[in-house]
């Protein structure tokens, strides 16, 4: 026990899988804790003795499974190894701890989603500023990044966006911070970092990876992002003690650079998670048709950060319709890209010395299939001459130069012909997972393991050779020649036989049905064919260990061709998307303006049945129409439309064509929504505290360059207060922001803000009744909506007649400017109709009006000192009397 106290003392908040075997054994507290979460059965060591202890263990080849369901309760795994073969060793076999599995940093590629990075962060705060170094490693992959966040909200929204499995935190867990990331990032556990030195941040990263990057990280990055990046590193590199880390550079994270789409928006707009968390029904799987995993993680933070610069979103644009052009290009490449697989990750497994003979077979069919996505690619290039005009509203039509199109597809791709020419040789055609069986290196590739695997082949036949001969010598009919594990070569003969034995065979074992012996012959036969198979596997074992050796040396060069494919497979999946759904390229620049003609929501008019989907025009403009205010009955297509706008917005700037007959996107810095009312229970606030934070973001941090969307802002309040709040609302980005903007809304009070100014336009989504029923039209149509069919839509949703009826009767009386059935005066609508109430929100704050002036008069005069408690309740009364009734 005394390693495993030592392997526990250096890992005491891990759980502890100590290797015995065929098992991993935990022991005490993680016992206890295993056997509770796991459910296997906890039994104990040394039974009966004082020193009797919780024990529990599983199966180490089913250990897998097990490691996932303790990451997935916050729990860290330690893996402690034996570090050589036991029947190899005298005494104890030594052991060590090669592995600390936490929840940010898994690599096991059947532990991970393939299609989504798998992200630990490291935020850094210890000096105490709103502004933050942050850092995202994904250890899978080899990637990190780190940069620095300006405020609380970028923060959420860039936890929201990468949803780590895991934040480190130095510098202390604000309170702020801490609740903020558990809604944002919900699936990731929070940890207190240790602190750090400045003095120690170079030499924690370079101590970290193989080679060093600090020098060149201090010249990019500032303290705290190199700081961050410390800590994420720091904290890996102690999981995966015994080798450096896949990192290879420090890529600056820089925020700005991308669009923000707050956490809310993420969300409202159901990007890359639907409401119950799945990727159903979302834009990501709705536009995700990649061939490969790098492809689809690619796909989705690009989704998640669409760009900023219209040179790079148009680059993005060539390349998708470059695809689209070339149909056949586009069908092989895919068709190569189907069999790549996961080069990034399995590259990175060799790095950390995690990869299996199975790794490496994928390793080899991916490279082995990359020389023929190239040749998809030179396709275009060759017909490049004759790319077609650049579609949308631009107006012009470009021709792409053979130059540029070599450049989109790389004039030389590294496919490393040489380690997949290797592997080729080495690896039999589908490698195990486990190495320590052998059998996966082909016989002809080395000739001392043909050597040795014939002269087992060569013993087993032997022994074959020698059972039948002691058949017949001795006439032994049931006389068997037999292998067990434990046990080793035996020769078995039935009590029948026993008689026959010879006597130069040498009694061994009794078992139930008769004897076991051995005999000189068989002991050196058997000796040869275990001596062949063991010199056999240590020979395969040395090929394996020199593969994977070989191929972390050239890690980099795979990972960089593995980048390339995957921009290729995103660039071919989006032209597939287009071809599919009709989606045309938009043009894309640094105007105000976001026109779109014939647009479509991606994700429901999917779902509508074939043709039934309405297409819509909508044009936002600074130098036009930048504010809509969107009226409507319930169930109209109001949402639909905003999502559909932003969510058009978003695909143009990620680089996709659109779905729309044609779109002008002027470059948006920002996507703010605040759609639907929804609860945040977990928040412990109410539907419309959630909406008002929710609004005051938006508000402060819209830009002019910013595109917001507003759903029925203020329904989670009176009538009156939420109508001041949203014409409050609207009128601030109208007039402090300047942005474009789309506002939804039931209050039909409020399409009077058209006569604000210019650029407040009234739209509406159209319906019609017919008898009774209404019939959703699902059109645009310029001006307010006449009416709001909400009984309608009641009767569509089951509400029972006599309910309908008498809603019918009152809301007749109500819009006569009848009293209530209560005999009291309630709505907005009907006083505002008749005139007799005329609301005048925009009107700046009055002085005193001369109504009130006696009352003020009359409270200045007063002393309040010289006051009884009855004196100052009749002035009081006073001062109402003043008040006109
Ligand atoms: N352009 C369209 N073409 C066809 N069907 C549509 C269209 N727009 C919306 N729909 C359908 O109408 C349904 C209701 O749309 P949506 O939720 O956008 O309405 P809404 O006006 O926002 O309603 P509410 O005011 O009740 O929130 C959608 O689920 C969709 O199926």
């Amino acid at each position: 026990m005394r390693q495993y106290e030592e392997a526990k003392a250096a890992h005491p908040d891990a759980i502890l899988f100590f290797r015995m075997g065929d098992f991993y054994e935990m022991f005490r507290e993680d016992a206890v804790i295993a056997a509770r979460l796991l459910d296997i059965t906890l039994t104990s060591r040394n039974k009966g003795n004082p020193d009797e202890e919780p024990m529990a263990g599983v199966p180490h080849h089913a250990a897998a499974g097990y490691v996932t369901r303790l990451l997935a309760f916050g729990h860290k795994v330690a893996i402690c190894e034996q570090m050589a073969d036991p029947s190899t060793v005298k005494g104890i076999v030594p052991r060590q701890v090669v592995r600390v599995i936490t929840p940010g940093l898994v690599t096991d590629t059947e532990q991970l989603d393939a299609r989504a990075n798998h992200y630990l962060v490291a935020v850094d705060n210890e000096s105490g500023n709103a502004e933050r170094g942050i850092a995202l490693l994904d250890l899978s992959t080899g990637e990190l990044s780190a940069g620095m966040i300006p405020d609380l909200a970028s923060l959420l929204a860039e936890l929201a966006r990468c949803d780590p499995r895991e934040v480190l935190v130095g510098g202390g867990l604000d309170p702020d911070v801490k609740k903020g990331a558990e809604l944002a990032a919900p699936r990731a556990v929070l940890r207190d970092d240790e602190p750090l030195d400045d003095g120690d941040v170079a030499a924690t990263i370079d101590g970290a990876v193989a080679e060093p990057i600090a020098a060149e990280a201090a010249s990019t990055l500032s303290l705290s992002a190199r700081r961050a990046a410390a800590r994420a590193l720091r904290f890996a590199h102690k999981c995966t003690p015994g080798s450096p880390l896949p990192v290879r550079r420090i890529a600056p994270y820089d925020p700005t650079a991308t669009m923000r789409i707050d956490e809310t928006a993420q969300v409202h707009l159901e990007l890359v998670r639907g409401a119950d968390g799945s990727r159903k029904g979302t834009l990501l799987e709705t536009v995700d048709a990649t061939v490969t995993p790098a492809g689809a993680r690619l796909l989705r933070r690009r989704l998640l950060s669409p760009l900023i610069d219209v040179a790079s979103i148009r680059r993005r644009l060539d390349e998708v319709q470059a695809f689209v052009e070339n149909p056949r290009a586009r069908g092989d490449l895919r068709e190569a890209l189907a069999r790549v697989g996961d080069l990034e990750r399995l590259s990175v497994r060799t790095v950390l010395r995690e990869a299996t003979p199975k790794d490496l077979g994928a390793l080899r069919d991916g490279l082995l299939a990359a020389p023929a996505a190239v040749a998809a690619t030179r396709v275009i290039v060759d017909a490049a001459g004759g790319l077609g005009a650049e579609l949308g509203l631009s107006g012009r039509s470009p021709q792409r130069s053979t130059g540029e199109a070599r450049e989109l597809f790389g004039a030389e791709v590294d496919t490393l012909p040489e380690i997949a020419a290797k592997l080729a040789a080495a690896l039999v055609d589908r490698p195990p997972a486990l190495a320590r069986e052998g059998g996966f290196v082909r016989e002809e590739y080395d000739a001392e393991l043909g050597t040795q695997r014939r002269l087992a082949r060569g013993g087993a036949e032997e022994m074959t050779k020698l059972e039948a001969e002691l058949r017949e010598k001795t006439g032994a009919g049931s006389l068997r020649i037999r292998f067990t594990r434990v046990f080793g070569w035996y020769i078995e003969v039935t009590k029948t036989h026993l008689g026959k034995v010879p006597p130069d065979f040498r009694r061994k074992q009794t078992v139930a049905g008769g004897e076991r012996f051995t005999s000189d012959r068989l002991d050196e036969l058997a000796d040869g064919l275990e001596n062949a198979e063991s010199r056999a596997l240590a020979r395969e074992t040395d090929i394996f260990e020199g593969l994977v050796r070989v191929v972390a040396e050239n890690a980099e060069r795979i990972r960089k061709l593995a980048r390339t494919l995957a921009s290729w497979d995103v660039a071919a999946a989006l032209a597939d998307v287009a071809h599919r759904q009709d989606y045309v390229r938009p043009a894309v620049d640094m105007g105000d303006a976001l026109v779109i003609e014939g647009g479509r929501h991606p994700v429901v008019e999917r779902l509508a049945a074939a043709g039934r989907f309405v297409p819509n025009d909508t044009t936002l403009d600074l130098g036009g129409d930048r504010l809509w205010l969107l009226t409507g009955p319930n169930m109209a297509g109001k949402s639909t439309l905003m999502r559909q706008v932003a969510l058009i917005t978003i695909l143009a700037q990620a680089g996709s064509f659109v779905p729309a007959q044609a779109a002008r996107v002027g470059v948006v810095d920002r996507v703010l929504s605040r759609v639907g009312a929804s609860d945040n229970v977990a928040r412990g606030e109410s539907t419309f505290m959630v909406e008002m934070r929710e609004t005051a973001t938006i508000l402060r941090d819209a830009s002019r360059r910013s595109l917001v969307i507003l759903d029925e802002i203020g329904r989670g309040t009176s009538t009156y207060d939420g109508l001041a709040i949203a014409w409050a609302v609207a009128e601030h980005l109208y007039d402090a922001v300047g942005c474009r903007a789309m506002f939804a809304t039931h209050y039909h009070e409020l399409t009077e803000l058209a006569q604000h100014g210019p650029g407040v336009a009234n739209w509406s989504v159209s319906a019609r009744e017919h008898g009774g029923d209404v019939v959703f039209l699902h059109k645009l149509v310029r001006g307010p909506a006449s009416r709001s069919y909400g009984v309608a839509v009641a009767r569509l949703a089951g509400v029972p007649e006599p309910v309908l009826a008498r809603a019918k009767a009152i809301l007749a009386t109500l819009e006569a400017g009848a009293p209530l059935p209560s005999g009291k005066h309630a709505t907005m609508r009907g006083r505002t109709r008749q005139g007799s109430v005329q609301l005048d929100l925009f009107a700046k704050a009055k002085p005193d009006t001369d109504a009130a002036a006696p009352v003020l008069e009359t409270l200045r005069a007063v002393e309040v000192e010289r006051l009884t408690p009855l004196d100052a309740l009749t002035f009081v009364a006073r001062l109402k009397s003043l008040l006109p009734s």
